[in-house]
């Protein structure tokens, strides 16, 4: 597993923004793993979220970027799984925090929002920039410590 690893993936409505990402990753010395789309016809994205998210949660591959038309559906799916936080950002202000406060591990963009050029801004922000740690580490360990205890109680109530 690397740093230097980044996958994508995408609905036909992130399919064109999600292959400029990847272009550029690559310029940059990325190795990319492409989860799809691979085209613009038309897809379901819950399907390219699951296959991104587990790879992220198995700890496949430590972070990636999901695009589909907002990135709202393709990011809700995404969050659903174990270990994954997927923060859907507009700027670098909103991706900057969501690394600094966050740590997030998958950047969500809308492919029919967001330019390519405001794209890689977000892109090179939230790649160069540190999980915070400290008071934020005891937060975002609580988002899959209460979903875990939600799923026992809930499993254990219906035997
Ligand atoms: O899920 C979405 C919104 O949360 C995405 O933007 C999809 O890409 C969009 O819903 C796809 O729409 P389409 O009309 O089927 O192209």
């Amino acid at each position: 597993m690397s740093e230097k690893v980044i996958a994508l993936g995408s609905d036909h409505g992130g399919f064109h923004l999600k292959s400029e990402i990847s272009k550029y990753l690559e310029s940059l010395g990325y190795t990319v793993k492409d989860y799809g789309t691979y085209s613009e016809e038309s897809v379901d994205y819950p399907e390219y979220a699951y296959k991104v998210a587990v790879a992220i949660s198995k700890g496949e591959v430590e972070r990636g970027v999901i695009l589909c038309g907002t990135g709202i559906g393709i990011s809700i799916t995404a969050n659903r799984f174990p270990g994954v936080r997927a923060a859907l950002c507009w700027d670098s202000f909103t991706a900057k925090m969501s690394r600094l406060h966050n740590n997030a591990n998958l950047l969500a963009l809308g492919g029919r929002i967001i330019g390519v050029e405001l794209a890689k801004d977000i892109l090179n922000t939230w790649l160069n920039t540190e999980f915070e740690g400290g008071r934020h580490l005891r937060r975002i360990n609580k988002i899959d410590e209460l979903a875990a205890k939600f799923w026992k109680e809930y499993l254990e109530g219906n035997k």
